[in-house]
């Protein structure tokens, strides 16, 4: 950890229509941080992960990632907005892994790996896709097609995809919702392996023993509200908010 801020979020508000999803958000996390994202269905965690690699954008408030602002608007306006190119640079430093894996069905797993590091002109994209691939346990798949995989393969495939461009952060949305019960655990294991290696992760996640077990921090929203934030042992086994404690005691 070397106390940097990795993610800066502060007011962060959105709507879907008059749906308010995000109602004023400010969060802050160090490089080096592993951080849980919990709550409830719908209390906005996903979609404040994905205005942290903009895939969605704010109404207000602002995202600052790895020292670069993204997606900045004022009531009288937006602010500031990278351009496409800006986005992708900065992109190329953050990996995303999705709750349904997202590979690309026509390719290989070799393939799904080297296809950014391709993109980007980097060294020896193969070599490195087959070490990565070996480090999620999945190098014997390099060749066969997603739909070729298990649930907790193709998820491990992504988190290789997600690493090949060495991102300095890596972003989680519910990397074991759509898992058989019986392959959460291989996952879980990988991420928690990634987290020993000093990458900062922010994972959003219904495993609450894993975020006590891994997190540095957890934040609790609900409501589109950050409800409760802090080291993992207080939001978890010592939480202050009424309606924190009452998901706890529901999900524990
Ligand atoms: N593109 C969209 N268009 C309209 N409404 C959306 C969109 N994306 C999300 N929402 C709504 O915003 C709310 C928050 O969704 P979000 O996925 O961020 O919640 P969540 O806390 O991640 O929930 P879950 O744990 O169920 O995934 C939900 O009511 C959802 O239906």
């Amino acid at each position: 950890m070397n106390g940097k801020t990795a993610v800066e979020i502060r007011g962060a508000t959105k709507s879907f229509g008059t749906h308010r999803v995000l109602d004023g958000i400010d969060l802050d996390i160090r490089a080096g941080q592993v951080a849980a994202v919990i709550g409830p269905s719908g209390a906005g965690k996903s979609t404040l992960l994905r205005t942290i690699n903009h895939l969605d954008q704010l109404d207000l408030g602002y995202v600052k990632v790895l020292g670069e602002l993204i997606g900045v608007r004022e009531h009288r306006g937006r602010l500031h907005e990278l351009g496409d190119r800006a986005i992708r640079q900065q992109r190329s430093r953050i990996g995303f892994v999705f709750q349904n894996f997202n590979l690309f069905p026509h390719l290989t797993i070799l393939e799904n790996v080297t296809e950014a590091p391709r993109a980007h002109r980097r060294p020896t994209p193969e070599k490195r896709a087959l070490e990565l691939l070996e480090k999620v346990g999945i190098a014997e798949k390099a060749h066969a097609y997603p739909r070729q995989l298990s649930g907790g393969q193709q998820q491990r495939a992504a988190i290789a995809r997600a690493l090949a461009l060495e991102p300095e952060l890596i972003l989680f949305d519910e990397p074991t919702s759509a898992l058989d019960p019986e392959l959460v655990g291989e996952v879980l294991a990988v991420i928690k392996e990634l987290a020993r290696t000093g990458t900062t992760l922010v994972i959003v996640t219904h495993e609450i023993a894993f975020a006590r077990e891994v997190a540095d921090l957890v934040f609790f929203l609900d409501g589109g509200r950050l409800i409760e934030h802090g080291p993992a042992a207080d939001v978890i086994d010592n939480p202050q908010h009424p309606r924190t404690r009452e998901f706890i005691g529901k999900v524990l």
